[in-house]
């Protein structure tokens, strides 16, 4: 393996966005669950991107799990670590992304280290410290109403360095327009006035390239995709990227399940309504975890074509089942998806479409995948994947956020699925 890059991934549709960026901007990508186990066959690769669901775990485990991977990676040559974040900057008062970046930090040996959530082509930019989703500052977005990390300050200097021991510096606009050098320098100033990260302002992808060249001169950055674009186009050089490749369809139906609850989600449910059956999870159900009925109700669908199955609720309805039984009911819904998904798998379904990042980390735990081959791309931030163990199966697991109203139809048609019209 001619490791170069090695990223550490906060949750799993967060890492194919990012390993489809890295195969796209020239890197040979492999996306794992996890440190690989001793005998797992990764094919020849540049960058490895190490897949946790540690986005909303206690900080300290999230921490842990992030040191060791750095530690399986850099043990195998990789010469700079990025933490993969939500370009939503997806996170609380009590991290993770403060805490697991001071410790990727600490183990390099100090250093001030680059924070930066843009990735401009799904409309994520930051400026003057300030993310911007599409058109409005991050607090005015959808995102203000997270199910589990709201997200009600824009402002990414201070909600840092509410998650962080250290000052939080910024590497402003009319920095990061001088280039590469001026970034280095200014990160390096902002070390000797303490300041353990700064957020680094990135509009377009001009300031990506920049950031790239002056993050992969440091041991460890912290960002989304439009970071790892930067790094990868540093490492290849400019070298064409080779043709995303080919996952041949397996047997076996389709199934969608949407546990993301995200604004995005729920419109490309709306879109399907008519043209793919549709089951409506109820909380009842989801909270007992008894998927037997969505089960039966699939097991009389699946082979006459794909179906899907959501929990996907409103605002509204997310507020008030949490205020009548805790801030758990995430946790708990997300377990019934993945025996859903369990026992779908056993219904004989390979082609699965996951829509929500803890969703599809709970799911794809629960069918006990290692590892993910990259494939084309499906909307921006989200690739055809191809499970390398323990027999191919095709995936798309989708960033709650991302994709257009088409998503659903487009994933299908990427695994050689034609939707089929149906009755919800
Ligand atoms: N009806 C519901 N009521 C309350 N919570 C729900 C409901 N349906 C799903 N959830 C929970 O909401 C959370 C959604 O998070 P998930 O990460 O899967 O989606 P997302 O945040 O939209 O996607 P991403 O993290 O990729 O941006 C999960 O914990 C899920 O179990
Ligand atoms: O960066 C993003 O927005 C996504 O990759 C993600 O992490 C959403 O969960």
């Amino acid at each position: 393996m001619s490791l170069r890059l090695a990223c550490i991934a906060d949750d799993y549709t967060g890492a194919s966005d990012l390993a489809n960026t890295l195969s796209r901007n020239g890197l040979r990508t492999v996306q794992t669950i996890g440190i690989p186990a001793d005998g797992l066959a990764l094919p020849e690769i540049d960058a490895i991107v190490v897949a946790f669901k540690i986005r909303s775990v206690p900080a300290r485990e999230a921490a842990a799990a992030a040191l060791a991977a750095a530690e399986y990676c850099t043990a195998r040559g990789a010469g700079h670590v990025m933490y993969k974040i939500c370009s939503t900057f997806d996170s609380t008062d009590a991290g993770n992304i403060g805490p697991v970046t001071e410790a990727l930090a600490a183990r390099a040996g100090g250093l001030s280290v680059p924070v930066c959530p843009a990735f401009p082509e799904t409309g994520r930019t930051v400026y003057q410290g300030h993310l911007f989703v599409g058109a409005v500052p991050l607090a005015e977005s959808p995102l203000k109403d997270h199910p589990l990390n709201p997200m009600r300050d824009s402002n990414l200097l201070r909600v840092l360095a509410r998650q962080s021991s250290r000052p939080v510096g910024l590497v402003p606009f009319e920095v990061v327009e001088r280039g590469a050098a001026a970034i280095s320098a200014a990160l390096d100033a902002a070390l000797g006035e303490g300041r353990g990260a700064c957020i680094v302002d990135a509009i377009a992808e001009r300031h990506l390239l920049a950031l790239g060249e002056a993050a992969l001169r440091r041991p460890v950055s912290t960002g989304a995709s439009g970071l790892g674009l930067g790094l990868a186009r540093a490492i290849a050089g400019g070298a064409a990227p080779a043709a995303a490749p080919d996952f041949p369809a397996p047997e076996g139906p389709a199934a969608i399940i949407a546990g993301s609850c995200s604004a995005a989600t729920l419109d490309q449910i709306a879109a399907v309504r008519g043209r793919i059956p549709i089951c409506h999870l109820d909380a009842d159900s989801l909270l007992a975890g008894d998927m037997s009925a969505a089960l039966d109700w699939a097991g009389e669908l699946l082979d006459s074509g794909p179906v899907l199955l959501a929990s996907s609720a409103t605002p509204e309805a997310v507020a008030a089942l949490k205020s009548a039984h805790g801030a758990e009911v995430g946790a708990r819904i997300e377990a019934a998806l993945a025996t859903l998904a369990a026992g779908l798998a056993d219904r004989g379904v390979r082609r699965l479409i996951v829509a929500g990042g803890e969703t599809s980390g709970a799911i794809v735990d629960r069918l006990g995948i290692p590892a993910f081959e990259i494939g084309a791309e499906i909307a921006p931030g989200v690739p055809l994947l191809r499970s390398i163990e323990p027999e191919p199966r095709l995936f798309a697991l989708k960033s709650g956020n991302f994709g257009g109203p088409d998503f659903f139809p487009r994933a299908l048609a990427a695994m050689g699925v034609a939707p089929t019209p149906g009755a919800d």
